[in-house]
């Protein structure tokens, strides 16, 4: 399959540059920048060298559909969903990265972005695709990639979730690496503002609450709040996520790790920690994998969930190739067998 990226100078387009480059069932077919066409990438980015160069194109939409069977729009929220509309128009398929097509209400995505919606009869054409949970009945080829906070929180909870196991109140506090902000500097971002810092931002007003309780209703029915707290924590990638939930039936506590392996059993990316061992940050950085571990306090009955991801892979270029091989057929993990570095 051939496949174009525009963004491909960001964060995520530049995973998607290095993971496809070795998948065995796909071409790069172009890469696409707006700020950069006419350049080599290797002129931005000396560290590609020769292997995977390519000279940038601008955003040309004809020009993709006529030389490219998919496109990855690994672009902001608010340009995407303008830049896909004429991608449906044409029914080429697209998987977009940023958070413009994950509701189908424009209302909803305008309260929570702050920016203006695309047009309801294009977010309706988009499935909101977790490659776990892959939903092979999509009326039409446009894939939503879901949100790199929302990733984690998602495939941490789903196994108690699904089974409606916890009482409502669930919170969650969630940390980034910086990466996870893109790479434009900004004042949260300067280096000293987060070197040897953490920061908790967007408090009760992050994008990724309706997202994440619109997955948790639509697989249980309930768990339309969740408490979710987000801070920066001075890693270049990675995203931690703590969840704290109690249990209606105390007596449940014992089968949980049990639940969670049986859930998690045929998923190549998702590895359940052994009984009562947490993950940590760098045994997943540089990798697809989501790494899942949980503890249960009989005093409080509280059952702590701990998942981590690399939110630059599994949070989303890797997470998109993942739906890429599900949407074409591919075994799941092509192009994905990436270990961390552990150094
Ligand atoms: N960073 C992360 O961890 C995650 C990011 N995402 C989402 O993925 C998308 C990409 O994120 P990320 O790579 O971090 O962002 P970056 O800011 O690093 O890169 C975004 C790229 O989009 C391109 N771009 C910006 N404006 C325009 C425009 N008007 N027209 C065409 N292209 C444009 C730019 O490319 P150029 O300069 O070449 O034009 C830029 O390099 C975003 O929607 C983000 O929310 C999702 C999950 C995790
Ligand atoms: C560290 C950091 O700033 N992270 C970003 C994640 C952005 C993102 O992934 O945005 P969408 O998925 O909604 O497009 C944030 O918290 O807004």
């Amino acid at each position: 399959m051939d496949v174009s990226i525009i963004g491909s100078t960001g964060y995520g387009g530049m995973e998607l540059v290095r993971i496809l480059h070795k998948h065995p069932n796909i071409r790069i077919a172009s890469l696409h920048s707006d700020s950069a066409a006419g350049k080599r990438l290797s002129e931005i980015y000396p560290h590609i060298g020769s292997s995977s160069d390519m000279v940038l194109r601008p955003v040309e939409s004809d020009w993709i559909i006529a030389h490219s069977d998919l496109v990855i729009l690994a672009t902001p929220s608010g340009v995407s969903s303008r830049l896909a509309q004429v991608f449906v128009d044409r029914n080429h398929p697209i998987i977009d990265l940023s958070g413009d097509f994950r509701f189908t209400d424009e209302a909803l995505y305008e309260r929570w972005y702050k920016k203006q919606s695309a047009p309801c009869r294009y977010l309706k054409q988009f499935t909101y695709q977790l490659p776990e949970f892959f939903k092979s009945e999509m009326d039409r080829p446009f894939i939503s990639n879901p949100g790199c906070y929302a990733t984690c929180v998602l495939l941490g909870l789903a196994p108690l979730v699904q089974q409606q196991l916890i009482e409502e109140n669930i919170i969650i506090d969630a940390k980034s690496g910086l990466s996870g902000a893109g790479k434009s500097l900004s004042h949260s971002s300067h280096f000293v503002n987060a070197h040897d810092n953490m920061t908790l931002y967007k408090a009760n007003q992050h994008q990724h609450i309706p997202e994440i309780t619109q997955q948790l209703t639509a697989w249980s029915g309930m768990y339309d709040t969740v408490q979710f707290s987000t801070s920066l924590i001075p890693v270049s990638r990675g995203i931690f996520c703590t969840m704290y939930v109690q249990l209606k039936d105390r007596d449940k506590a014992g089968m949980l790790h049990e639940l969670y392996q049986a859930v998690y059993k045929e998923k190549p990316f998702v590895r359940v920690q052994p009984d009562g061992q947490l993950p940590d940050l760098k045994q997943v950085a540089g990798s697809n994998y989501c790494d899942i571990g949980l503890v249960y306090n009989k005093k409080t009955n509280v059952v702590t969930i701990v998942s981590v991801i690399d939110n630059l892979i599994k949070g989303a270029a890797g997470q998109a190739v993942q739906n890429l091989n599900l949407f074409a057929g591919y075994p799941e993990a092509s192009g994905l067998d990436l270990v961390a570095p552990y150094f």
